[in-house]
């Protein structure tokens, strides 16, 4: 299903934990910033809005996408979370770094939830152009923080 098929933003509480005990931790790219501060602002609300307490949430800025992977490993390796959100906006250039910040990013993140036991939830858009990203982090499309704030909760759950 894709994504137009999908509020990204819709969940029902009824069906997630209660994240008050929870500790998480947000590592945001600021390549494209415009784009992850809202995907943080979504993954903020919607954490909150399922009983998460702001002082459980520590957020880390890096400088792309690409050092999402260090730095969600540091986060894991320094600050006590149940789960940590990768946040991050990959737009296609004019060359295949795209493709090679993209699959970099992945690979080492699917890594991290392989060789740690803290989850880490891949919020990282791939998009072909700003208009697709927009509509993604708090758009038309819905915002993709806020399914990856669920998908922490429950991951953060099914950890314990
Ligand atoms: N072009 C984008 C990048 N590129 C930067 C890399 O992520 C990385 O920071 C650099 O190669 C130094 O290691 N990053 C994004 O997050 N989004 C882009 O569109
Ligand atoms: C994803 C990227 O690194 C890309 O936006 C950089 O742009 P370009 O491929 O034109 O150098």
């Amino acid at each position: 299903m894709a994504t137009e098929n999908k509020n990204l933003s819709e969940y029902d509480k009824a069906t997630i934990p209660n994240a008050k005990n929870l500790r998480f931790g947000i590592v945001v790219s600021e390549w494209n910033s415009q784009i992850t501060e809202g995907l943080y602002e979504g993954a903020l609300e919607a954490l909150v809005d399922c009983g998460a307490i702001k002082e459980n949430i520590i957020r880390w800025n890096v400088p792309g996408s690409f050092e999402l992977t260090y730095g969600s490993k540091k986060m894991i390796e320094t600050q006590q979370v149940d789960a940590v959100i990768a946040i991050g906006s990959v737009i296609q250039g004019e060359t295949k770094h795209f493709d090679f910040v993209c699959s970099a990013t992945a690979q080492g993140i699917k890594d991290l939830n392989v060789l740690h036991d803290t989850p880490v939830i891949f919020c990282v858009l791939t998009d072909n152009n700003m208009q697709q990203a927009i509509d993604r982090s708090g758009g038309k499309h819905g915002n993709k923080g806020a399914e990856a704030a669920v998908a922490a909760i429950k991951m953060a759950v099914l950890g314990q």
